[in-house]
């Protein structure tokens, strides 16, 4: 399997062609109901950031501004362009790529037709599902970074769970994402399919911006190197999965129990208090 030049770490990989995403002031509001609030979140390449926050707390909302698939204000720059007010395909273009919870792809299709569709934007349909003799270069290696190489030919509706998952980030590789967003990729997966997931987003961590948006604490103390927790909409906590922890504000919103596993059930005042003193903070500190 290919490994990468280097390891994901905390803080990334800082220099002259890294990429990053960067956001600034992001709102999004639903007929009036503020599902995100001036969130502030920069993600270097090479920094594997788990997006973490009780149910509701925006986190797939965030992800859904960034690719356009709802409208918001604020900023969210990928290696200096803005994302925001562009279309889906446009922002797809510019290499943000992102999965869903349920994977989404062509069952009845072979894994290799489903990475030849997803790289091919362009080519016919009917070329697209000719069988090719050879694979494109960029399609053999996500089939080797993904470890689907002996599945190749099977149709993806008989992969097993995890398996499509790995096809669906697959197919943001040969797109040539290099910020990808996912959205609880090991939702529903076995022990060894979370290990294996973990794997290959170190894998793909070192040299691309990845954003994981995740409920399953364990998997996150495991993989992350940087931790955001989102709550009511705002940035509660950022650090490493050491700092966000400690951080009493955290361990009040997850009273007490974010290190045990699976989230616990989710306090509403206690979350009403956390984000109201980081509002609080943040307006003292303005002044
Ligand atoms: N299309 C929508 N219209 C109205 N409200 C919405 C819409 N989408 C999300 N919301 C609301 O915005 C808030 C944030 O939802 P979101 O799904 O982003 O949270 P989340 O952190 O991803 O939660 P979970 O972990 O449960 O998936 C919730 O209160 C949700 O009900």
């Amino acid at each position: 399997m290919t490994t990468p030049a280097h390891e994901p770490k905390a803080g990334g990989n800082a220099g002259m062609d890294s990429e990053y995403l960067e956001i600034r002031g992001l709102c999004v509001s639903f007929d009036g109901f503020k599902a995100v609030t001036d969130v502030d979140l920069t993600v270097l390449q090479g920094d594997l950031r788990f997006l973490i926050g009780p149910n509701g707390a925006g986190k797939t909302t965030l992800i859904d501004a960034i690719t356009g698939l709802v409208p918001a204000t604020g900023s969210a720059q990928k290696s200096g362009s803005e994302l925001i007010g562009r279309k889906v395909h446009q922002i797809a273009r510019l290499g943000v790529g992102r999965t869903f919870q349920t994977a989404s792809v062509f069952e009845q299709l072979t894994v290799l037709q489903n990475l030849d569709i997803a790289a091919g934007s362009g080519r016919s349909a009917l070329t697209l599902l000719r069988r090719r003799k050879s694979a494109l270069p960029a399609i053999e290696e996500a089939l080797e970074t993904t470890g689907l190489t002996a599945l190749r030919d099977k149709p993806a509706g008989v992969l097993a769970h995890g398996q499509k998952q790995w096809l669906e980030i697959g197919m943001l590789l040969v797109q040539n994402a290099s910020v990808l967003l996912l959205d609880e990729p090991v939702a529903g997966m076995s022990h060894e399919e979370r290990e294996e997931t973990g794997n290959l987003l170190r894998r793909i961590g070192g040299d691309r911006v990845v954003i994981v948006v995740e409920h399953d604490m364990d998997f996150m103390r495991a993989f992350a190197t940087s931790v955001t927790v989102l709550a009511g909409g705002r940035v509660l906590s950022e650090g490493t999965v050491e700092e966000v922890q400690a951080d009493p504000k955290v361990q009040a919103v997850y009273l007490g129990t974010a290190a045990a596993g699976d989230l616990p059930p989710v306090d509403a005042d206690a979350i009403a208090e956390a984000t109201e003193a980081v509002s609080t903070t943040d307006l003292e500190e303005a002044r």
